[in-house]
């Protein structure tokens, strides 16, 4: 199975609150870092998890993406560096998270917040719901301005984290007490334009790859082609839901424009795991020398629960897989199903070789490939079999 390289970049810090060694890009640049960052990784969004200490972030940042499980981030340090990880593992999730200390301190003269917040795609900002957060709060609004100030398209999600541990009732109502001090705050300073979007997370449930397939959707700037896509496959395959995953995240880059509802995506993150374990269990590579990997192009699945519904999962590419949910009734024509994923593996083979090609190019253009328009408002023409005539 592929996983993610093991790319961390650990960038040494004296320990100060607030203090960040020149090296790092705080302060003026090196010649080495200023050559890295300013050019193949500078094209990778950035998602910055920022937030009091010990609000979560770095488990956040392991489980959804080192597989570390929810109960060894007890053991984990404070992180007294800033930490830059490389996430590569598909094209389209490929962004860089930067790990900030908790006691980062953005009046510090060597905190350079044009070059840490002018590259930035969106700010994670983490409140520990479990704890008093009238502080977080103080920092979130001062993190946010100071952030939109420098650049105003970063995206603002704040985590209202370690919800495990609350009642419905009281989560309920700490988001809503939350989301008005925080937006309450924000006019006060006369900043009502900056919009934050709220999620309730828990690294014990399947909550914070939800949330984290959020804000990375909001980074993919070919997600309407995406979910138009799934909406195709959809209707004419008689497809209840389906999700468009990143196997070794299994944060979904897309979906179909139905609702999204929790269990839904906890059965499918389920299914992907018993695909991968058994895979690894009686999965074999045909030649030895060959890389063996648990997820390639043959990996198909098909699970049939009591209920008359019926899991199907497709291998889209090394990284991707799709992932429907349908009634047994509907699985009669599997034949068509099949020609219509087929089509939906090509439409978005296609749409890789597009971003590859236009790194730069927003979706509103309407670029022409191999004869097929795919137009700004993500529609693609396409050759779907439309099983439901
Ligand atoms: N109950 C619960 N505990 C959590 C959750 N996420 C993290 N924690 C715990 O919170 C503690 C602090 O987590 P860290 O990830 O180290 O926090 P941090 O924000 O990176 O802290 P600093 O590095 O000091 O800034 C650890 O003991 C985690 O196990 C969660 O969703 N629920």
């Amino acid at each position: 199975m592929s996983s993610y390289p093991d790319d961390e970049e650990v960038v040494p810090f004296d320990g100060h609150a607030g203090s960040f060694p020149k090296d790092f890009g705080y302060g003026a640049f090196d010649g080495d870092t200023d050559v890295t960052l300013s050019t193949t990784n500078e094209q990778k969004p950035r998602i910055l998890l920022m937030g009091l200490r010990r609000s979560g972030k770095s488990s956040i940042q392991k489980v959804v993406f080192h597989k570390m499980s929810p109960n060894e981030t007890l053991f984990l340090e404070s992180t007294n560096k800033i930490v830059k990880d490389d996430i590569n593992n598909s094209s389209f999730v490929q962004f860089q998270i930067w790990d900030f200390p908790g006691q980062i301190d953005f009046f510090d003269s060597t905190f350079d917040s044009d070059m840490i917040f002018g590259g930035c795609g969106a700010l994670v900002f983490v409140i520990d719901a479990q704890d008093d957060y009238m502080d977080a709060l103080n920092k979130l609004n001062i993190t946010v301005t100071k952030a939109y100030k420098v650049n105003q398209n970063i995206k603002f999600e704040v985590f209202i984290h370690k919800v495990d541990g609350l009642g419905d009732d009281f989560k309920m109502e700490s988001q809503r007490d939350i989301h008005q001090r925080a937006n309450d705050d924000l006019s006060d300073a006369g900043y009502d334009k900056i919009h934050l979007s709220f999620h309730l997370t828990s690294i014990y449930d399947h909550s914070i790859f939800e949330a984290f397939s959020k804000v990375v959707q909001k980074l993919i700037p070919q997600l309407p082609a995406l979910e138009n896509l799934l909406n195709i496959v959809n209707t004419n395959s008689a497809i209840e839901k389906s999700f468009l995953f990143d196997v070794v995240s299994k944060i979904y880059i897309a979906t179909d424009s139905t609702p999204v509802d929790m269990q839904s995506y906890e059965l499918c993150c389920d299914m992907i795991d018993v695909v991968i374990d058994v895979s690894w269990i009686y999965g074999y590579s045909v030649k030895e020398e060959q890389e063996t990997t648990a997820f390639d192009e043959q990996s198909s699945s098909l699970i049939k629960l009591n209920n008359g519904t019926v899991l199907y999962l497709r291998e889209v590419n090394k990284f991707l897989a799709l992932v429907c949910i349908l009634r047994e009734d509907n699985f009669d024509h599997k034949g068509v199903i099949d020609y219509n994923f087929l089509c939906f593996r090509e439409a978005i083979q296609q749409v890789f070789e597009l971003r590859n090609k236009h790194q730069s190019m927003t979706n509103s253009s309407s670029p022409v490939i191999n004869g097929k328009n795919i137009h700004g408002d993500g529609h693609v023409n396409s050759n779907f079999i439309d099983e439901t005539n």
